[in-house]
């Protein structure tokens, strides 16, 4: 299970290991530098194995990454190794012509720290004055161990390293591993292998100082892959913000739990390809010492959110079963808003759809998706929507089973009352997304709360810049801290959260999150939005609750889009209808 920590949840659930459960800090330091030295390795081998096909003339795509770990770029190690770049020659050692095949003979040192020609390789290893330098100090040894060229480059005097790292350093220096002080001795990547990048973890605060912000511009200019223990140095563990400068890590070797700032742009550019290692750290610890915030995978919709992901029909199930989605959405201008929305919810699964709109838009879309059904709810000849048909739309929700506004909906006169009188005078489900989430931004930061909590589940869906009018901040303080604030609105308002946008956040009112990472940008097009409104509608319908349609739309979304994205062969090119045919 992949929780998602704080620094401060992350240094509560280490207390907690050591002191209550008794495993040493040095064990836990041991681990780590090692799963660094065994990452460190596996980037070599896939080099040799790259430099291998290369030789023989394979092209670029033959050895690219599944599009699974592309898109994903997030990956629980510390189990077996794959197969491949492992040159089983290397770790075999023949015991003579007196073997039997069949019999054993195979004597195998220890597979994950041993390569082919490890003797090509050297790498440079930035170490910090805090446990994250010790970290570093371990995978040295590990490294050297495996026949790896190592140099130690201490940003601070070696003598401020303290307790488990200050062992570490001892250690180092008494197997004779070659050392450099920066700012005594000139350090100079350019005839080494890669870099290790062990100068700041969990206990960075603000942008690096000093030798640590040198030798991080020096290493990002260096152009060697680096790889780097727990967070690129210059991140911001808690929000995902980069300061300047921030190590640009090929790898990122996480240890324990997933940290915020790595799962959040722009920290997960500056991650690379993030490896999740256990160090001996029990992850359960995660939410007893914090919020519990997960990476959303089809393991936590199917066992923590209890989703039926294969969305079984029931044999005798007919259009009652799977439930009837009102949609108050579209006005003249933004028609397909509408249209988008509510064929959403029938690919979704609804049983019944129906399109409530402004009468005079009506006839200009009839049998434009002739599965849904329309109804008038404001009058007049503008095509926009009034305050008055608030009470056509309660009429009509009597009947349906979820309400979903906000998509092409436009402002108008009275806007913010009729929204509320929604809010407070159905008992249905409610999705608010869009210009419905403006309106209740005018309601004030504490809009949900003075209206008061609804008996049913209320779904907000806001891009930041919603989000943004919600908390009355700008976009960019949004960003910083999208976990942050998502969280704390949901928390505080008693409402579940969608903060949309590259990793979407779901917050629940119970101080739950999860993280998507089902999408890509190729989403960013108009419309895609309303198609997310109208999934998460479509799925309420069926039964499901707040949390589960939530998590469980954002994932099929953002899967849909990648499945259309292939279609297409560009993601570039992907419009909104192409997710809703790839549902
Ligand atoms: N039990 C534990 O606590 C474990 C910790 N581990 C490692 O320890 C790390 C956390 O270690 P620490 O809490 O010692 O903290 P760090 O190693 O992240 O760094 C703290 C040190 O850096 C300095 N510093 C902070 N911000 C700076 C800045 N902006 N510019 C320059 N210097 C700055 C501080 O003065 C302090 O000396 C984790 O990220 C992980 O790598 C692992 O060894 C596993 C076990
Ligand atoms: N870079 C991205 N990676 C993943 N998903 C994205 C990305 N950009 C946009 N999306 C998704 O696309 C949708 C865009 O929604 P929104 O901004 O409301 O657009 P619109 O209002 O045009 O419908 C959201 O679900 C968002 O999470
Ligand atoms: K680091």
């Amino acid at each position: 299970m992949l929780f998602i920590v704080t620094a401060d949840q992350m240094r509560a659930v280490d207390e907690y290991t050591i002191q209550q459960l008794g495993i040493p800090a040095a064990s836990l330091m041991e681990n780590a530098g090692r799963a660094i030295a065994e990452e460190v390795i596996k980037l070599c081998r896939e080099g040799q194995e790259d430099g291998r096909r290369d030789d023989r003339g394979w092209g670029e795509g033959d050895h690219a990454d599944s599009d699974e770990a592309r898109h994903r770029n997030i990956a629980e190690g510390g189990g077996g190794w794959p197969d491949r770049g492992q040159p089983k020659e290397a770790w075999r050692a023949h015991t003579g012509p007196g073997d039997r095949i069949g019999y054993g003979g195979d004597i195998i040192a220890d597979p994950a720290l041993v390569m082919a020609h490890p003797g090509d390789q050297h790498w440079y290893m930035l170490i910090g004055k805090g446990n994250n330098g010790g970290d570093g100090l371990v995978a040295a040894r590990h490294l050297v161990e495996a026949g790896l060229g190592v140099t130690l480059v201490y940003a601070d005097a070696p003598e401020a390293l303290r307790g488990e790292a200050a062992v570490q350093r001892d250690a180092a220096a008494k197997l004779g591993i070659p050392a450099v002080v920066h700012g005594r001795e000139a350090v100079d990547f350019s005839r080494c292998t890669g870099i290790v990048d062990a100068l700041l973890g969990t206990g960075s605060r603000g942008a690096p100082r000093g030798a640590y912000a040198a030798l991080i511009r020096a290493a990002n200019d260096s152009g060697k892959p680096v790889v780097s223990a727990d967070v690129p140095s210059g991140l911001d563990a808690d929000t995902g913000e980069v300061y300047e400068p921030c190590i640009e890590a090929r790898v990122t070797v996480c240890l324990a739990l997933l940290k915020r700032g790595l799962v959040q742009y722009p920290g997960a550019s500056a991650a690379g390809r993030i490896v999740v290692r256990a160090i001996g750290i029990p992850a359960r610890l995660a939410p007893e010492h914090g919020p519990s915030v997960r990476l959303l995978t089809d393991e936590v919709l199917r066992g923590a959110l209890r989703v039926d992901t294969g969305r079984r029909r029931a044999p005798d199930g007919h259009k009652g079963t799977y439930g009837h989605v009102l949609l108050a959405a579209g006005s003249m201008p933004m028609s397909g808003a509408g249209l988008l929305s509510a064929k959403a919810a029938l690919r979704a699964g609804c049983g019944l759809a129906t399109w409530a709109l402004p009468a005079a838009l009506l006839p200009h879309v009839i049998g434009t998706v002739p599965e849904l059904m329309l109804a008038a709810a404001a009058d007049g000849n503008s095509g926009e929507w009034n305050a008055a048909s608030a009470a056509a739309v309660l009429r009509l929700a009597e009947s349906r089973d979820v309400l979903a506004t906000g998509p092409g909906l436009g402002r108008f006169e009275g806007d913010t009352d009729w929204l509320r009188r929604l809010w407070q005078q159905t008992d249905r489900p409610l999705v608010i997304d869009a210009d419905a989430l403006n309106m209740l931004a005018d309601a004030g930061p504490d809009g949900p709360r003075i209206w008061g909590q609804r008996s049913a589940a209320t779904i907000l869906t806001p891009h930041p810049g919603e989000m943004g009018r919600l908390l009355r901040m700008s976009t960019p303080e949004v960003q910083r801290d999208r976990i942050g604030h998502a969280a704390r609105y949901a928390r505080e308002q008693g409402v579940t959260l969608v903060l949309k946008g590259a990793r979407t956040v779901i917050a629940t009112p119970s101080g739950e999150a999860y993280i998507n990472t089902t999408g890509h940008a190729g989403m960013a097009t108009g419309g895609a939005g309303d198609v997310l409104t109208g999934i998460i509608a479509g799925l309420l319908a069926q039964g499901l609750g707040a949390e589960q349609a939530a998590a469980f739309g954002v994932y099929l979304h953002g899967q849909a889009a990648e499945r259309a994205a292939l279609r297409r062969g560009d993601p570039s090119s992907l419009l909104a209808g192409d997710i809703i045919d790839a549902l």
